[in-house]
C-alpha cells in the first residue's frame, strides 16, 4: 500500500531514532571504498580468522595464493565477541546482494561485504585510537606467518630487474627449527629468548635511542649447524632471508644499495665472511703501504680474477671497485643500517680469529654463539629426531659409555646425524656403530694429541737448549759482574748517606 520511497523513509528514520537512544555506535568497514578494496576489510578478516578458529557453527574457509595455512573467517551475518583491555566489542559480517551496476571499468563483486563493529559509546575513544591499530599489526603478523617466506640473493652481481631490484627471491622451505637443532638446550633457550626480546623490543629500542636491529656471529667449525641455525631462526621468527654474497658485490655504494632494497622484518646473512672479504684487524699497519691500515685499504677479494684467495689490493680506496672492512662496518653499524628496522645481521665464520675486533664488538655483531662438536645433549636431541629415541629407551649402560666418549671424539651433529640417517631402519644397529665411531675418533683423538704434546715437548726442550746456549757467560764477563757488584755496593752506601741526610733534615 505504501509506497517503497515511503518505506525506505520510515526505515531510515526508525534507525535513526533507534542509533540516537543506543548506547552503542556502529562502524561500517566495507570489502570496497568506492573501486578499492579496503585494506581495513581485509585485516579486520584475517584477525577475526585468529579469534574464530574452529570454534563456531559455520565458518568460512580461505587460502590465499602463496599461502601456507588455511583462514577461518566469520560465515555471512554471523557475530562474534571480542575483548580488548577489558572493553568488549561486536563484529557482525554482513553481505548482501549488491544492486545491478551500470557500466564499469572494473567489475565489482555481486555480493557487497562489510564488517559492522559494535561498540559502547563511551568506549568509543578507546576503540578508536587503540584497537584498530591493534587489529592491523595483528593481522599483518597473521599474514607474515601464513605467507611463505622467501630467500633473497644477489648472485646477479649487481644487475637490476625490471622492478629496479638487486635481489632475486626464492620460496623458502627449510625445514630447520629449534626443535631440531642439536645443541645445549640451555644455549638454545637463551638465543630464543634474545630473538623473542628482539621481535617484541620496539618500546624498547626507541626508548634507548637504538637502531632497531642486531647481530649474531655463529662461529665453530663446519658441519656444526650455523646455516641450520639461521634457518631456524628465520622460520622461530617469521622472516625473509637476505643472503648477501660479498663476493658479487662491486663496492661500497653497491653494498649500500643492497641493503637500502631490504625489507624490515629481514635477516641479513654474511656466510663464511672470513673467505669473502680480508678482515684482519683495521688498526694493523698494512704490509704494503707500511703507512695506512687494512681499515682504509680496499680489500682484497676472494676468488677476484685470480681464481681463488684473496685477489690483488688496487690503488683504489674505498669509492671505487672494491669492498672495503669500513664499507662492511658501515653496513651493518652505520647510519645506513638503519633504513627500515627489525633486521638482524648474521655473520657466520669457521675462523674467528681471522676476524677483525671492530666486526666483533658489541652493537655490530651483539651475540657470538659458538656451535660446537656434538655434545652428550645435542646427541640426545639427534636421537630423537631420527630414531625417535627417548632417553628412558636407550640401554644405560650403553648412554654412559657414550656419554664418556662423546666429548673426546669430537664429532660434528652433522656427521653424527649422517650416520643416524644411514642407519635409520635398525635403531639398535644406528646406536651400535655410533658408539663404535664414538670410541674410535676419541681414542685417535687421544693418541694425536699425545703425540702432538710429545712433539711441543720435544720442541720446547730444544728452545731451552739453545737459550741455555745463548745465555752461558762469555769472556770478560766475570770482570763485569764484579764491576756491577761494585756499582751496587757504592750506590746502597749513597743511599745510606741520603737516608741518614734526610732523617737529619726532618
Ligand atoms: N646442530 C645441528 N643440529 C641438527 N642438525 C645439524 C646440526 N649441525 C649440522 N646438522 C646437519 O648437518 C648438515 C650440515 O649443517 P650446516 O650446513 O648447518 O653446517 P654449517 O655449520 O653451516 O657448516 P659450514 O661451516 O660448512 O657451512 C645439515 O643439513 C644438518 O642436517
Ligand atoms: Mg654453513
Amino acid at each position: 500500500i505504501f509506497p517503497p520511497e515511503l518505506r525506505f523513509a520510515a526505515v531510515k528514520l526508525f534507525n535513526q531514532l533507534f542509533r540516537c537512544f543506543s548506547s552503542y555506535v556502529y562502524f561500517d568497514i566495507t570489502e570496497i571504498d568506492g573501486v578499492n578494496t579496503n585494506e581495513l576489510y581485509n585485516a579486520v578478516q584475517l584477525y577475526l580468522s585468529s579469534s574464530v578458529s574452529i570454534s563456531g557453527n559455520r565458518l568460512s574457509l580461505t587460502r590465499a595464493l602463496n599461502s601456507s595455512a588455511i583462514t577461518f573467517g566469520l560465515s555471512n551475518n554471523d557475530c562474534i565477541l571480542d575483548s580488548f583491555n577489558g572493553v568488549t566489542v561486536q563484529w557482525e559480517h554482513i553481505v548482501t546482494q549488491r544492486q545491478a551496476q551500470g557500466y564499469l571499468w572494473r567489475p565489482l563483486p555481486e555480493e557487497k561485504r562489510g564488517f559492522t563493529l559494535r561498540i559502547k559509546k563511551k568506549d568509543k575513544p578507546l576503540i578508536l585510537d587503540s584497537y584498530l591499530d591493534f587489529v592491523m599489526d595483528k593481522a599483518e603478523e597473521i599474514r607474515r606467518k601464513n605467507q611463505e617466506r622467501l630467500l633473497y640473493t644477489n648472485s646477479r652481481g649487481g644487475s637490476l630487474d625490471s622492478r629496479g631490484h638487486p635481489w632475486e627471491s626464492v620460496p623458502f622451505k627449510h625445514p630447520s627449527t629449534f626443535d631440531t637443532l642439536a645443541m645445549d638446550p640451555l644455549k638454545k633457550q637463551q638465543i630464543m629468548e634474545d630473538l623473542r626480546d628482539f621481535a617484541n623490543g620496539q618500546r624498547f629500542y626507541q626508548q634507548t635511542g637504538r637502531a632497531w636491529k642486531r647481530g649474531y656471529l655463529l662461529y665453530g667449525p663446519p658441519g656444526t649447524g650455523k646455516s641450520s641455525m639461521i634457518a631456524a631462526m628465520a622460520n622461530f621468527l617469521g622472516y625473509d632471508i637476505y643472503d648477501l654474497e660479498l663476493t658479487e658485490v662491486h663496492n661500497n655504494s653497491e653494498l649500500r644499495k643492497l641493503l637500502m632494497k631490504t625489507t624490515s622484518k629481514s635477516i641479513i646473512v654474511i656466510e663464511d665472511i672470513d673467505c669473502s672479504i680480508n678482515l684482519t684487524d683495521r688498526k694493523k699497519k698494512s704490509p704494503v703501504s707500511g703507512m695506512r691500515s687494512y681499515y682504509d685499504l680496499p680489500d682484497f677479494r676472494c676468488g677476484g680474477g685470480n681464481g681463488g684467495g684473496y685477489g690483488s689490493i688496487s690503488g683504489d680506496d674505498g669509492g671505487g671497485n672494491s669492498i672495503t672492512l669500513s664499507g662492511l662496518l658501515n653496513f651493518t653499524d652505520g647510519l645506513w643500517s638503519c633504513c627500515g628496522s627489525e633486521r638482524i645481521f648474521v655473520f657466520t665464520t669457521n675462523h674467528i680469529e681471522k676476524l677483525d675486533s671492530a666486526l666483533l664488538r658489541s652493537g655490530r655483531m651483539d651475540m657470538h654463539i659458538f656451535m660446537s662438536y656434538c655434545s652428550f645433549s645435542a646427541l640426545k636431541i639427534l636421537l630423537k629426531n631420527y630414531l625417535n629415541y627417548e632417553e628412558d629407551d636407550l640401554d644405560s649402560i650403553v648412554l654412559n659409555e657414550i656419554k664418556d666418549v662423546i666429548d673426546k671424539a669430537k664429532m660434528t651433529p652433522a656427521d653424527v646425524s649422517e650416520l643416524l640417517i644411514k642407519n635409520r631402519r635398525c635403531k639398535n644397529r644406528a646406536v651400535t656403530e655410533l658408539l663404535e665411531t664414538l670410541k674410535s675418533k676419541a681414542e685417535k683423538n687421544e693418541k694425536n694429541s699425545g703425540e702432538l704434546r710429545k712433539k711441543e715437548m720435544g720442541l720446547e726442550e730444544e728452545e731451552e737448549q739453545e737459550k741455555r746456549t745463548l745465555d752461558s757467560p762469555k769472556e770478560g764477563s766475570e770482570f763485569e759482574e764484579e764491576e756491577e757488584d761494585c756499582r751496587k755496593e757504592t750506590e746502597e752506601e749513597e743511599d745510606d748517606d741520603h737516608e741518614k741526610n734526610n732523617n737529619f733534615i726532618q
